[in-house]
């Protein structure tokens, strides 16, 4: 990654899967201090045992207050924007919470990162900030829009603010492959939402990825993805029983709350002014003023015949493939090994 050797970075919701992975693929390069900021004291505590270095700071504070967001901010050259609420069914049940977290949360460390002078700014988002349907995506997507209404403020030489948008993170806490695996294990019937839903598989490197490639190639409002390929539940269910040699029954349960049969990565309309980068789309921010007038009569030539970028419509894993991918994962590994 670029170089961090006289940089002082802060990651909001740094205690999570994005903050250990990134720190520690960083932890080699120089780096003058890594701020960890986070509600959490004794996930904090945990990680300054295990990492043991002066270099990495821990503060305390929410992203709901701007004060505590301030005092972590000063002299801080690049910030990681991981902090939020990101659990669909509880965000359901309390949206409001969402607003505070992923709205209002944001909001004070873009105004923050701006205020203090940061260079570069990059807010995780996900894919279901795409058409959303659930108060997670919702928020999510306000943030996207808060960032970018942020950018179209700023001039040359200020902060550059910028999102990544995640497809699923495989394995993160609380996600369905642990959850199979627990069921095959314990030989309780494994639970299928819906056998065709799609979703698109990302290893948590691969997340780690993006926003080392969004770090360096983002633009003032930019929505950076990448590209990847996707599965549905049914066929991960049959790879995971392959690997772990079991005939566990199957039992259809029915789609929860808030959720989608397939994810968005993309939009269309996202598509006809995007930068195809390869591996990574890069989505540059709506920056038409509010004299809309002008686009009743022009309109938009955009490449009409676009489709949205889907867990449907992209690269489908077959089984085989949907094992290779999941034995790359360490926590497959470790659970296989045991
Ligand atoms: O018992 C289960 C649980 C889930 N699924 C299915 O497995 C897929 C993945 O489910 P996850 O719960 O791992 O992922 P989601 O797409 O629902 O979203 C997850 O990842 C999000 C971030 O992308 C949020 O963190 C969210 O709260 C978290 O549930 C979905 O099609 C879901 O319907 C099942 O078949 N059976």
């Amino acid at each position: 990654m670029s170089d961090f050797r006289d940089k002082v970075i802060l990651i909001t919701g740094g205690t999570g899967s994005f903050g250990h992975a990134f720190l520690d693929r960083i932890m080699h390069e120089g780096f003058r201090e890594v701020r960890i900021f986070s509600r959490d004291e004794m996930k904090q505590e945990q990680m300054r045992i295990a990492l043991k270095n002066d270099r990495v700071k821990f503060y305390i504070g929410d992203v709901r207050s701007r004060e505590s967001v301030d005092n972590a901010m000063k002299g801080v050259d690049y910030v990681f924007h991981a902090a939020a609420l990101k659990q669909v069914p509880s965000c359901e049940f309390f949206p409001m919470q969402a607003v505070q977290t992923n709205v209002m949360g944001s909001h004070h460390v873009i105004e923050s990162a701006i205020a203090n002078g940061v260079d570069k700014l990059i807010c995780l988002s996900t894919d279901k900030a795409v058409y959303p349907v659930n108060a997670m995506g919702i928020t999510k997507a306000l943030m996207e829009k808060t960032a970018q209404a942020a950018s179209r403020k700023l001039s040359e030489g200020e902060t550059v603010v910028s999102c990544v948008r995640y497809g699923n993170v495989m394995c993160s806490r609380g996600s369905v492959i642990p959850l199979f695996i627990k069921q095959i294990r314990e030989g309780s019937p494994i639970t299928i939402t819906v056998a065709d839903m799609t979703r698109f598989l990302l290893p948590l490197r691969e997340a780690i990825d993006l926003v080392a490639f969004a770090f360096e190639h983002a633009r003032q409002g930019d929505i950076l993805i990448r590209k990847a390929p996707a599965c549905t539940v049914a066929d991960l269910v049959t790879a995971l029983k392959n690997l772990f040699h079991s005939d566990v029954e199957e039992r259809i349960i029915g789609m929860r709350h808030g959720e989608k049969i397939y994810e968005t990565l993309a939009t269309r309309e996202e598509l006809s002014k995007a930068d195809d980068m390869g591996e990574y789309f890069r989505i540059s921010m709506d920056d038409r003023d509010l004299n809309y007038n002008k686009y009743f009569t022009e309109g938009d030539s955009g490449n009409a015949s676009l489709q949205d970028y889907t867990s449907h419509n992209t690269y489908q894993l077959s089984v085989a493939e949907v094992e290779e991918l999941l034995l790359s994962l360490p926590e497959v590994a470790a659970e296989l090994n045991q």
